[in-house]
This record gives structure tokens, C-alpha cells and sequence, in this order.
């Protein structure tokens, strides 16, 4: 029996599109136990992840196998989801990220980052939730000439995270089909900006910096047409305290950046979003340093 405990992330932050991730002290538990067929149960119980044809975990797993030359017979899989589905906040990455790590711990075998991005990537390319569901910590990366490379920021222990959690689901890959195909220089450029004055902002303690430096105009402006009522829940978290506010991975979720006033801030973009009739929690979350966890 093997339980494999992988946390949410958050990617972007806003100006970091496709880059920048943070792992959060939201974890998802696999259970994974040896089975000649393919069992799934999940707390709470969501029906369309108990089929074994189309649960991503199984799907992964599968593959994971296939990859190391071992046949796949079956699991018996226990899911405790915590992370929300389809919300940014990477449920998809635990899934992945758990399911590769299961096998390649299953058949005691050490999984280098070229394995583990191979597989990866054949479910979902983007390194900026997959590295922080893997690794922990606050990470940057990029792709080039089909390798990953990719660092560790410190982050500062001071800031927390105020996640707020709106009542409906966007999948990335809904919010990937209203971005251009091209931007302009200067999109490019403001952007460019941002994201070093993020990550200098960020290692310095420079926090007034993070209200402008988490400013984006490669997705948040198309995508918050699909989150209601966008600007306000901006707004509302900066006036209550926030030094910074962005869209959590491609949504729905907003996630803002907080040394004090964490509940007022939770409140305040909850309102934000009731105004318009959607119901909406918060959490307050801090960093996961350590990454996906493997226990026997
Ligand atoms: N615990 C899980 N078990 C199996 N499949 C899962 C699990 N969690 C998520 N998935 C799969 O991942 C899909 C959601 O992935 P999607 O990339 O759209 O959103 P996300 O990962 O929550 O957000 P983001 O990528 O923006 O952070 C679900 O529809 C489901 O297919
Ligand atoms: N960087 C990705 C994260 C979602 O997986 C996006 O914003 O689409």
C-alpha cells in the first residue's frame, strides 16, 4: 500500500503566465493498493472519477507502467480530494503527478526529472503546475528545445495566500481557447516587466512593488470575461489589504497575496463574487516546501 500526498498550485500569479507556480498546503491523498482490477473510490464522492476509462490517475498510471515495461493488471485506488476540480488550483497535476510517482515508487525505481517530464507532459504541458506538485516551493520554469528547465525561488515566509473559491468550474482548457494566437510587442514587454519585478519584489520584501508586478496582459484580460465580476474581487482584496491579486492558474479561482487581514480579505472577495449571485469560500493557505510526499 502506498499513500501519496500531492498539493494544490497555483501558477502564474498573474504576470508569470506559463512560468511561475507556487505549491500550497492543500494536498490531495491516492491510496494506491496492489488489485487485479481497477477499483476507485473517492471522499467525496464524485461519480465521474470512479470510472476506471476515464479517471486521470488510472490513465496515468497506466502509462507510468507501460513507460518502466512492467503490464498494468489493475489498482485499487482510495482518492481524498481536497484540491478543487477545475478551479487553477491543479487538481489535474495531482493527479498526475501522484500517479507517476505511484508507479515508478511501485516498481522501486528512481524517477529523474526527463522521465518524469516525458510522461508528464503526454497529459499536460504546463511545467508551472506540474514542477510545484513534484517539487514544493515557489518555482520558475521554461521549455526549450523539448527540455525543462527550472529553478527554485525563495519565498517569503511572510506573505500567505488567500485563495477564494467560486462556485463554478472553468477547465484550462476552456480558458486556453480565449487567448490569442499573437500579442503585441508592447503586451510582451509589460509583461516582461512585471514578472522580474515579481520575483525581485518577491526575494527582496519589496511587497508595495507586487500590486503593479503581478499586473498581466498575456491571459488575465481574456479570461476574466469568463469569471464574473473579475475586477471587483481585485479591488475589493487590494482595499482590504492584499499586495497583490491575480487569476490562480486559468481559474476559477483567485488567489491574493497577504501579510495581514487574511479574513478580510477572504470576506471581501467572497462578497465580491455573491454580488453577482455566485457563491464563493476562501482559504487561507500558506507554501508547501516539501512537494509530493510518499508514505508505506
Ligand atoms: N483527483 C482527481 N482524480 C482524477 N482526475 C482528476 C482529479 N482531479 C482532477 N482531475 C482531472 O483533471 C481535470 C481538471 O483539470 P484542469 O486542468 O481543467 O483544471 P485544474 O488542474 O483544476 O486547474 P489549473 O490547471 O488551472 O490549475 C478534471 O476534469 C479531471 O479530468
Ligand atoms: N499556465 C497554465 C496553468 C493551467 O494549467 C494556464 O494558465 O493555462
Amino acid at each position: 500500500m502506498l499513500k501519496i500526498k500531492v498539493p494544490a498550485t497555483s501558477a502564474n500569479l498573474g504576470a508569470g503566465f506559463d512560468t511561475l507556480g507556487v505549491a500550497l498546503n492543500l494536498y490531495n491523498e491516492f491510496i494506491v493498493e496492489e488489485s487485479d482490477t481497477v477499483q476507485i473510490e473517492t471522499y467525496p464522492k464524485i461519480p465521474e472519477f470512479e470510472n476506471p476509462d476515464k479517471n486521470l490517475f488510472v490513465k496515468v498510471l497506466k502509462k507510468t507502467c507501460e513507460y518502466i515495461g512492467n503490464d498494468f493488471h489493475g489498482v485499487k485506488l482510495t482518492q481524498k480530494i481536497n484540491v478543487p476540480v477545475s478551479r487553477g488550483l491543479g487538481s489535474s497535476a495531482t493527479a498526475i503527478v501522484g500517479a507517476i510517482v505511484a508507479a515508478f515508487t511501485a516498481n522501486k525505481k528512481v524517477l529523474t526529472d526527463e522521465e518524469f517530464f516525458n510522461i508528464a507532459y503526454q497529459f499536460e504541458p504546463h511545467p508551472d503546475n506540474l514542477l510545484p506538485a513534484l517539487k514544493g516551493g515557489f518555482i520558475t520554469a521554461c521549455v526549450e528545445d523539448k527540455k525543462t528547465y527550472y529553478s527554485k525561488i525563495p519565498f517569503p515566509e511572510e506573505l500567505k495566500f488567500v485563495v477564494v473559491i467560486p462556485d463554478f468550474e472553468l477547465s484550462t482548457e476552456k480558458a486556453r481557447k480565449v487567448l490569442p494566437e499573437k500579442v503585441s510587442l508592447e503586451d510582451a514587454v509589460f509583461n516582461v516587466q512585471r514578472v522580474s519585478l515579481l520575483i525581485s519584489s518577491l526575494v527582496n520584501k519589496d511587497f508595495d512593488l507586487l500590486k503593479v508586478a503581478m499586473n498581466d496582459r498575456l491571459h488575465e484580460p481574456y479570461r476574466k470575461k469568463l469569471i464574473p465580476n473579475f475586477d471587483k474581487v481585485v479591488e475589493n482584496a487590494l482595499n482590504s489589504g492584499a499586495v497583490g491579486v491575480s487569476l490562480s492558474g486559468a481559474g476559477s479561482c483567485m488567489i491574493a497575496l497577504a501579510k495581514e487581514n487574511f479574513e478580510d480579505i477572504g470576506k471581501s472577495m467572497v462578497e465580491a463574487f455573491n454580488e453577482v449571485d455566485i457563491k464563493a469560500e476562501y482559504k487561507i493557505l500558506e507554501i508547501d516546501k516539501e512537494g509530493v510526499q510518499v508514505e508505506f
